[in-house]
């Protein structure tokens, strides 16, 4: 199982609270990030492997390996009170998620209900 993760700096703080409500699962999860995300996530003590920050191309890199059909899941919780000079790039990660049908969490709740069912696959 491999996963996203992507978080907008107002939501940095909720993604490595998400994921370490996980951590006995994550184990048997490889988790992909954008750069600045995955350095959050393993200061706080998680395995990751972190690709460029989302506006030096990192959105777009994470899009190729989901257009590539080598994730399960992208957790992407974006702050919608910010603006961001990359915001094409978000679209297009959203978009190429819809075009291969790869289940994309944008808020916790989401993500929750998601990696809950995954969860139950593995
Ligand atoms: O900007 C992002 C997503 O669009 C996230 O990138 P960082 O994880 O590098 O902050």
């Amino acid at each position: 199982m491999r996963i996203a993760i992507i978080a907008h700096d107002g939501k940095k703080a909720e993604m490595v609270a998400f994921l370490l409500k996980y951590k006995e699962y994550l184990e048997k999860i490889e988790l992909v990030s954008t750069g600045t995300t995955g350095s959050h996530v393993e200061k706080a003590g998680l395995k990751v492997l972190r690709y460029l920050s989302g506006p030096l191309g990192g959105d777009a890199q994470i899009a190729a390996e989901a257009a590539e059909k080598k994730l399960d899941m992208v957790i992407f919780f974006r702050d919608p009170l910010d603006k961001h000079p990359h915001e094409p790039d978000v679209q297009m990660l959203m978009r190429i998620c819809d075009v291969h049908d790869i289940p994309l969490a944008t808020n916790p709740a989401a993500a929750r209900l998601m990696m809950d069912t995954l969860l139950k696959r593995i």
